[in-house]
């Protein structure tokens, strides 16, 4: 898969967006002690960038929902894990790595709201420019992608590559 794709965003152009998206934060929540929660498992590596730059009064958490597993193409959602810390009143922003059709986020911020939060905010790294009309739109992002299958800093090919520091999209064809 590595090698036959290209890199659409290089790590220095995701670092400093990894920077302002921390900074926007910091700006909306930084007196809100809000509740951080991690959708694992493709937000573990922008999620733990983020909190690094935080520098204000947190809690953190995550929750897991998933609905494409190694496939290209998403499912229904399944719930893995809910938050084990309690929302009720709370100032929440869910960290994800794509928003790609919305459907995920959409899900965790109605069952966030369901729960009792008092807000509900969304931070994700990548929005995807697929012309849909998503069901959700989130509150700080990234960067955008092509309409494309995209992986790297903490979105999966097939699984693998979770790890890599840059955005690499799937070279057209391959
Ligand atoms: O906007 P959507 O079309 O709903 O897609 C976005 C979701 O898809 C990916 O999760 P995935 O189901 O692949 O699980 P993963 O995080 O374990 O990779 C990604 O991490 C988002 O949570
Ligand atoms: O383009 C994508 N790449 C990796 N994971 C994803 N989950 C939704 N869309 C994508």
């Amino acid at each position: 898969m590595l090698a036959d794709s290209e890199v659409i965003h290089d790590a220095q152009t995701v670092q400093a967006a990894v920077d302002r998206v921390a900074a926007d934060i910091r700006a909306r929540l930084a007196d809100k002690y809000p509740l951080v929660l991690c959708v694992m498992t493709g937000g573990v590596v922008f999620c733990g960038q983020l909190l690094t730059r935080l520098d204000f009064p947190l809690d953190f958490d995550y929750l897991h929902a998933t609905r494409y597993g190694p496939e290209t193409q998403g499912g229904k959602i399944s719930w893995r894990s809910a938050p084990w810390a309690p929302v009720k009143g709370r100032s929440v922003l869910v960290v994800d790595d794509i928003l790609d059709e919305g459907v995920t986020l959409a899900a965790v911020k109605e069952s966030l709201l369901r729960l009792g939060a008092a807000e509900v905010l969304t931070a994700v790294f990548a929005d995807k420019l697929n012309g849909r009309n998503k069901p959700l739109v989130a509150d700080f992002v990234g960067l955008t992608v092509p309409d494309r299958f995209v992986f790297g800093f903490g979105m999966d090919a097939g699984g693998t590559w979770r790890n890599l520091p840059a955005i690499h999209a799937k070279k057209e064809g391959a």
